[in-house]
């Protein structure tokens, strides 16, 4: 401090004042203009980022009242580019970190959080698969915090109970341990052995510490998402999100999505093949989910499957394929002998799917020809392109409707804009889990369900598909509009305490005697507000 400030601070015993005539502003329009001068996402997630240090209130306000305009600056696309210059652009302490230092006394770590045992729902993330973006270690904490951001704004859980945490146990990208300014531990990965002992250590902590909390599972590298989900599946009220949040959004998406393309078929929609382009924790955990859209039309488990192909980085999915990964092996076809398909163009030749999605981080991975080949055999093909950020996306919006003449049914991981074509405006599907896991969470809270079972992630896919309005469906979305996430979510939450009550995974039974009506509406008064302050800054 220099000293004339330092003794003009002490001249001046007043506090700051609020400028007398302020109230006769809105300071949300304020923010908003502040926040619309910023020319880059970056900056606008800065800006946001202190907007939330300084008036946590008024910036869940202004993301409350902009949802369209704020969330893909918290979440995806921007948080990828928050989460890659993380160490950069740090400014204060958020979240919790655990470090792999930490084994052995990772539960007064834990204590350290100021929420303590209030705390309900954490976002936990080990940094090694951050969106498509690969091992980001330490820099992944935005991503636990822009989900807690939408459980907070889409679901209504109040912000206090909410956890962030990522968990350094180092990072094998080079650039990071190299950096000086890079936050995380400058090591590699721990082997198996070692993530498991911490994990272990970790999961009986979280449960000890914090016995009411739901912990998400987010953005593990594949073979880790599998194993810690097998792992702690029973013993914690965990589930993980790329797997089991993305499968029931993408299972509510191809309900309607389905429909419609059989109708305009006039096909059956047991007739529906689906070919999955990427084969990781994303690609088999929907692959998975979607077998429900046919044993719920009658078929039998290996009726579903052979409805379903996946491809990698090799080709179409074999089963004689030497050394394959084990999440691989369920769907791998077995009906197939011939010279291995390499060429996505060569896979759906053969395959003739009906639905074209993309897990693969492969941008403009569906080109022209494949766009127009799936146009050629469907009357409306499914192409759902679902890697994110949108830098990794298989294909944009509008090339999509252009090459199909209109005829597209689309959802994207990340948002698009609404297209004109030919004199009529297009309206893309958000196909992002961000629908689904709010619900999740918040029904999983309220009904202090042990577990998160499969019949809670199914019914959840099932509400969120029946949730779209008259105008909606007319509008051939599979998707509600986002600006209804508030009341998507209870209705979601609703679903899956019913769904937790049949499973009998319930420890709250207080539900059980209430009617579908009364306990949607009990859920709904749970949902937190931010207390309007007519927007007066905090000093
Ligand atoms: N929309 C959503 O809600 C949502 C949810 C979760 C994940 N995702 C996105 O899905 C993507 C994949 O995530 P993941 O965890 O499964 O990652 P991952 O790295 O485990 O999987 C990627 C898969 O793509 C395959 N692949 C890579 N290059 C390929 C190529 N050239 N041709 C064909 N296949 C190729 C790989 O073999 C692998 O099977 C990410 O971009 C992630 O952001 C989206
Ligand atoms: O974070 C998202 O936008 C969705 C998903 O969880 C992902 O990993 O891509
Ligand atoms: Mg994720």
């Amino acid at each position: 401090m220099s000293h004339s400030a330092f003794s003009l601070s002490l001249m001046s015993p007043s506090t700051p004042r609020i400028p007398p005539y302020f109230l006769n502003t809105d300071h949300r329009q304020r923010v908003l203009a502040q926040l619309r001068s910023k020319h880059t996402g970056l900056e606008k997630y800065i800006y946001l980022n202190g907007l939330k240090e300084r008036d946590p209130n008024l910036f869940y306000e202004v993301l409350l009242g902009n949802m369209l305009e704020i969330i893909p600056i918290l979440y995806t696309p921007t948080v990828g580019d928050a989460c890659s210059n993380y160490s950069h652009i740090w400014r204060r302490p958020e979240g919790l970190y655990v470090t792999i230092e930490n084994k052995g006394h990772i539960r007064q770590v834990l204590r350290t959080w100021h929420a303590g045992p209030a705390a309900r729902i954490a976002v936990v993330t080990d940094g090694s698969r951050i969106l498509g973006l690969g091992d980001l270690g330490a820099n992944g904490l935005p991503i636990a915090i822009g989900k807690l951001d939408l459980y907070i704004g889409g679901a209504g859980i109040k912000p206090s109970t909410t956890l962030p945490i990522c968990l350094d146990l180092g990072t094998n990208t080079e650039k990071f341990i190299t950096d000086p300014l890079y936050l995380g531990i400058r090591r590699k990965r721990p082997d198996t052995a070692e993530m498991d002992e911490f994990m272990n250590e970790f999961m009986e902590a979280m449960k000890d510490v914090f016995p009411q909390l739901v912990v998400q599972f987010e953005d593990f590298s594949t073979d880790n998402a599998f194993r810690y989900l097998d792992m702690f599946r029973t013993k914690n009220r965990c589930f993980n999100d790329d797997i089991q949040g993305t499968g029931s959004v993408v299972l509510s998406g191809f309900l309607n999505a389905a429909r419609l393309s059989s109708a305009a078929a006039g096909t059956p929609l047991s007739d529906q093949r689906i070919l999955f382009f990427g084969a990781g924790s994303a690609g088999i955990g929907v692959a998975k989910q979607l077998m429900s859209f046919f044993t719920l039309l009658g078929l039998g488990e290996e009726e579903a499957r052979g409805r379903i192909y996946t491809v990698d980085s090799k080709g179409l999915i074999t089963a004689d394929r030497k050394g394959l990964q084990e999440h691989k092996k369920y769907f791998a076809r077995t009906d197939y002998d011939g010279p291995a398909l390499t060429s996505l163009i060569d896979i759906i030749k053969y395959v003739k799917p009906t639905a074209l999605l993309g897990l693969s981080t492969i941008r403009n991975a569906f080109s022209e020809e494949v766009v127009r080949l799936m146009a050629s055999i469907n009357t409306r093909p499914i192409i759902f392109p679902l890697s994110n950020p949108v830098s990794l996306c298989e294909v944009d919006y509008s090339d999509a409707v252009q090459w199909t003449n209109g005829s597209v049914i689309f959802a994207s991981g990340s948002p698009y804009k609404a297209v004109e074509f030919e004199g009529k405006v297009y309206e893309p599907g958000q196909g992002n889990n961000m629908y689904i896991f709010p619900g999740i969470g918040m029904g999983a809270i309220l009904s202090k369900a042990r577990h998160i079972t499969d019949s809670m992630v199914e019914q959840a896919a099932i509400a969120l598909a029946g949730s779209l309005t008259e105008d909606e469906l007319s509008s051939d979305l599979v998707y509600p509009r986002l600006t209804r996430i508030r009341d998507i979510s209870a209705q979601i939450a609703t679903a899956v305490i019913r769904a937790a009550q049949k499973d009998n995974v319930d420890e709250n039974g207080l539900f059980r005697n209430l009617s579908d009506d009364a306990l949607l509406e009990y859920v709904k008064a749970k949902q937190w507000q931010p207390t309007s302050t007519h927007s007066i800054p905090r000093l």
